[in-house]
């Protein structure tokens, strides 16, 4: 009887114009704390893509790379390279502000302007930069509201404070103002750490549908979610980006042992 030839299983080769986010060689420190050693990865457009790893791994460090945000942490240093869509977010012609407007962040507790109406937040970024056509911003402010699935439960008080809405409200008001200047990224920085399952349970459901217009990076310490929502995972731990693959691969077949302590729950 003739064998069927062993098949090694590649990983999927993604075409370069397919990624969108590509950290090569990405170091960061604290001062002389190396939070965040070497890392390489890649993220598809169009991709959920989460981060998991125990508390104090670097995950937020690595998160927070993406838009910039250690430029405003004294001591803080980031070296390699992040590209977004082919560009070095750090190189010396690239304007942080204009960049940032490329790349959304949700908090971890939501963060609405708390002197504004649920309209002015949505349109608080449109507003900075100069568009003030009051039909333009009412389009904009629905279409977001929508994409964040908080249109329904807000149309009859756009202009009343954001502060009177839910938690799980002010969280997808916190998104539809990311969406309203239509990021190429989406970062997400446990966005449901501080909500009740049901908030957390649309919020999810969210993520599936904002594929299509962005591309979102998660940080979740709860790894149903990243298993529920995520297409690749990449598993963290001090400091080393242990593994990353697609998030079923990552869950029922890692490659790595410490990955599948992990995941099973040996620790963390
Ligand atoms: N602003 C800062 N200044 C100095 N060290 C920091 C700072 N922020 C984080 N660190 C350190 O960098 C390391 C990585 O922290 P980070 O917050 O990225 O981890 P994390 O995986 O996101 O953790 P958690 O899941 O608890 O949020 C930790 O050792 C932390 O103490």
């Amino acid at each position: 009887m003739t064998q069927s030839p062993i098949v090694t299983p590649q990983p999927a080769v993604v075409p370069a114009a397919n990624v969108l986010l590509s950290a090569q060689n990405v170091n960061i420190f604290y001062g002389d704390n190396r939070a965040v050693k070497d890392v390489n990865l890649n993220f598809v457009r169009g991709t959920v893509n989460a981060l998991i790893g125990p508390s104090g791994c670097g995950k937020t460090t690595f998160l927070r790379a993406i838009n910039r945000m250690h430029d405003l942490t004294p001591g803080a240093r980031v070296t390699g390279q992040i590209l977004l869509d082919g560009e070095d977010i750090y190189s010396a012609g690239v304007d942080p502000v204009n960049m940032r407007r490329r790349v959304g962040m949700v908090f971890q507790k939501p963060n609405p302007f708390p002197t504004m109406s649920v309209f002015d937040n949505v349109v608080s970024g449109l507003k900075l930069a100069g568009i003030r056509d009051k039909n333009k911003l009412m389009e904009v402010c629905e279409r977001s509201l929508r994409g964040a699935a908080l249109w329904e439960e807000v149309k009859d008080r756009l202009h009343t404070p954001a502060t009177g809405l839910s938690g799980g409200q002010q969280q997808r008001l916190c998104i539809a103002r990311a969406l309203a200047v239509e990021p190429e990224i989406l970062l997400m920085d446990e966005p449901t750490s501080a909500l009740d399952p049901a908030s957390t349970a649309k919020i999810e459901d969210l993520m599936t549908d904002l594929k299509k217009v962005t591309t979102i990076v998660i940080v979740t310490h709860n790894m149903h979610q990243a298993a529920r929502v995520s297409d690749t995972t990449s598993f963290f731990l001090v400091g080393d980006m242990v593994e990353h693959g697609p998030t079923e691969q990552i869950f029922q077949a890692p490659r790595d042992e410490r990955t599948e302590a992990y995941v099973t729950g040996r620790f963390g």
